[in-house]
């Protein structure tokens, strides 16, 4: 691959998800320092949806429309418009074009536009709506949850900005924002260890995530880069200490970390609890809300990181694309649980994904997952 194919795309993403970071540690100190529930509403699926999340939204599809033209783009996101275009959620809305202006004047502190007058309420509307593709097997698609792990978000906890380009069906840019999972080296697994111990964000305590990191890489580079996030009212000097990252080498169960959702509805934690047993994994699941699980797999500070959904839930390509990119790059394996590649042509949808998604720092783990999932999945409820 050419050196630079992709390479504006890269840093635009990079630089929009520092921007997004900036905005959702913001509104998470105002949800964290406020009783008022009016932040937050319930969606359909009973998920919660923030105006952190729609403002990211808006943020990002706009300046994406900006550099790349509104229509040429194609973007597949999370979050629709009709909630938020309701008489009823005049408020809300209010609450988003101002989350929205507040970040976008910041723009060039991020090496990026703003612009020339404050957004309205129209086209805060328009820029979400806006991101409503239908992905597919051909062409150019970003790819963008605004907020990934939104129960963490509002827990104070782990959530992530995941932002990915596919073409043709494969993923070539992905771009994870984590807040709250500061740079420092096995930081995650030190933090839960001790987690009885440390209090979670809490008003009482806002600085203990202060400083979070960005996780970006390129298809076929072979490489996975990590920033620090820009403090307080600092510009973003590029390349921002970005370091090389890279998965663990550790191969033996026994020494190996595991990930999973903190949400039992969101992955069977009895059906890997067997799995662990059966390859050997001795150390207590580490549950992460949030694409933070990839992030810590392309780190180096997990080995494994495994997820079954219940029968019938379809994977949406949002919560994969970015996190995939990332651990292939830093020199992991990413299957289903068959042991093949999760196919992002088909949509929206990780259509035909075989039973549950295995992410490995190596081949021999990864493996041993596989194996132990054949072996057992019969004898499962599942
Ligand atoms: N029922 C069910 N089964 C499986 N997966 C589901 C389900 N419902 C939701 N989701 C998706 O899971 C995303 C959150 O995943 P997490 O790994 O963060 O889960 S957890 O909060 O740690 O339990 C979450 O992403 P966000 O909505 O962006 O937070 C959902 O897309
Ligand atoms: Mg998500």
């Amino acid at each position: 691959m050419e050196d630079d194919k992709y390479s504006l795309e890269l840093n635009v993403a990079v630089r929009v998800v520092h921007m997004a970071c900036s905005l959702c540690q913001k509104v998470q100190k105002g949800l964290l320092s406020s009783t008022s529930f009016v932040q937050f509403k319930s969606k359909e699926d009973n998920s919660p949806v923030t105006i952190a999340d729609w403002s990211v939204q808006a943020m990002v599809s706009w300046i994406l429309s900006e550099i790349f033209g509104s229509q040429n783009i194609s973007i597949v996101a999370e979050e629709d418009v009709q909630t938020l275009s309701k008489p009823e959620s005049a408020g809300l809305l209010e609450m988003v074009v101002n989350t929205v202006n507040e970040c976008l004047s910041e723009a060039p502190r991020f090496g990026l536009k703003s612009p020339a007058q404050a957004l309205g309420p129209s086209q805060v509307l328009e820029a979400i709506g806006r991101c409503n593709a239908a992905g597919g097997p051909l062409g150019k698609h970003w790819v963008l949850d605004p907020i990934d792990g939104t129960l963490g978000f509002l827990r104070g906890s782990q959530y992530a900005i995941a932002l990915a380009l596919i073409d043709n069906a494969e993923v070539v840019i992905g771009v994870l924002g984590c807040p709250n999972y500061p740079a420092k080296r096995n930081w995650l697994v030190k933090h839960e260890q001790q987690s009885h111990a440390v209090p979670e964000l809490s008003v009482t305590n806002p600085g203990i995530w202060e400083e979070g990191c960005i996780l970006y890489t390129r298809t076929g580079s072979g490489e996975a880069w990590m920033q620090p996030l820009v403090q307080g009212d600092k510009k973003l000097v590029w390349p921002n200490s970005a370091r090389l990252v890279r998965v663990s080498s550790i191969q033996d169960p026994a020494l190996a970390t595991f990930c999973e959702p903190v949400e039992e509805a969101n992955s069977n934690h009895s059906f890997t609890a067997g799995l662990a047993q059966a390859v050997g994994l001795r150390k207590k699941p580490l549950r992460v809300h949030s694409m933070v699980k990839y992030a810590a797999i392309a780190r180096g500070d997990a080995e494994i990181f495994m997820k079954f959904a219940r029968a019938g839930y379809k994977e949406k390509i949002w919560d994969h694309a970015a996190g995939v990119l990332l651990v292939q790059e830093a020199g992991g394996v990413v299957t289903d649980a068959g042991g093949r590649p999760l196919d992002f042509s088909k949509g929206m949808y990780l259509e035909g994904l075989d039973r549950g998604i295995v992410a490995c720092s190596g081949v021999k783990l990864h493996e041993k997952i596989i194996g132990a999932v054949y072996a057992s999945w019969d004898s499962s409820n599942l």
